[in-house]
């Protein structure tokens, strides 16, 4: 299967801070499913978004779909085919209500208004969340605001899911509803998550940041 994502000997710190990442390395391929662990604060979030390019290592490199991206330009093509689900889903969410904060991505791309708002109704359907579509985002529970930012995520069809601990905030009739939808996707996944459970289920290998390196567990 072909490398679809590879992070190389990424080094990052936030400013002021000692180094969070010292050489961590995590390449993933088509169809994989990775899970990413690591104590609280070990850089797993940061990782995730070094992918994107939403901050840029001090050193290393990010390759992406056969291609090294270095400057912001480079990665509006990554942020397309690779989707991130925030930890925290209001740094995800904007706009006033759910379907347009869903529509804004394929608006984004260039989609007509009446075709991206197909797109928001068709990814509704799929995750059972029709209900949800007119409502004022910010006023949704935890739960369903964790579950209409995989819906702006997956509505872009994205070739890679990086999943920062999306079983947060739901209870575990939704969980066990994002699992199944999870199992049933082609994409390559990056999973962050302190729960064992579903990362045994949704995973097939697991890696671990630690000290700021990715370590292979034995
Ligand atoms: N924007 C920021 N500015 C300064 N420091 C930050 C920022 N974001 C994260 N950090 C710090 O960087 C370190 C790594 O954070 P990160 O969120 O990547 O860890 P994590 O492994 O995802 O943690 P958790 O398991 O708690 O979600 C932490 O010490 C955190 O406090």
């Amino acid at each position: 299967m072909p490398t679809l994502l590879e992070l190389e000997e990424i080094h990052f710190a936030y400013p002021g801070q000692t180094p969070v990442l010292r050489g961590a390395s995590l390449s993933v391929a088509a169809g994989e499913r990775v899970a990413l662990v690591g104590p609280n604060g070990s850089g797993k979030s940061t990782l995730l978004r070094i992918a994107l390019g939403l901050v840029l290592p001090l050193r290393g490199r990010v390759r992406a779909f056969g291609q090294e991206r270095r400057h912001e330009a480079a990665f509006h093509d990554v942020r397309r085919r690779i989707g991130l689900v925030f930890q925290d889903p209001d740094d995800q969410l904007f706009c006033p209500t759910v379907a347009e904060d869903i529509a804004f991505g394929p608006l984004n791309l260039g989609r007509s208004r009446a075709e991206a708002l197909r797109l928001v109704d068709e990814v509704l359907d799929r995750l059972a969340l029709r209900h949800l579509r007119d409502r004022v985002t910010h006023h949704l529970s935890g739960g369903e605001k964790r579950l209409i930012t995989l819906a702006s995520v997956l509505v872009m069809d994205p070739e890679v899911l990086l999943l920062d601990e999306p079983t947060n905030a739901l209870d575990p009739e939704n969980e066990a509803r994002l699992l199944e939808i999870l199992l049933a996707l082609p994409q390559a996944i990056v999973l962050v998550s302190h729960d064992a459970a579903f990362r045994a289920q949704v995973t097939s290998r697991e890696v671990r940041l630690e000290k700021g390196i990715v370590v292979n567990p034995s």
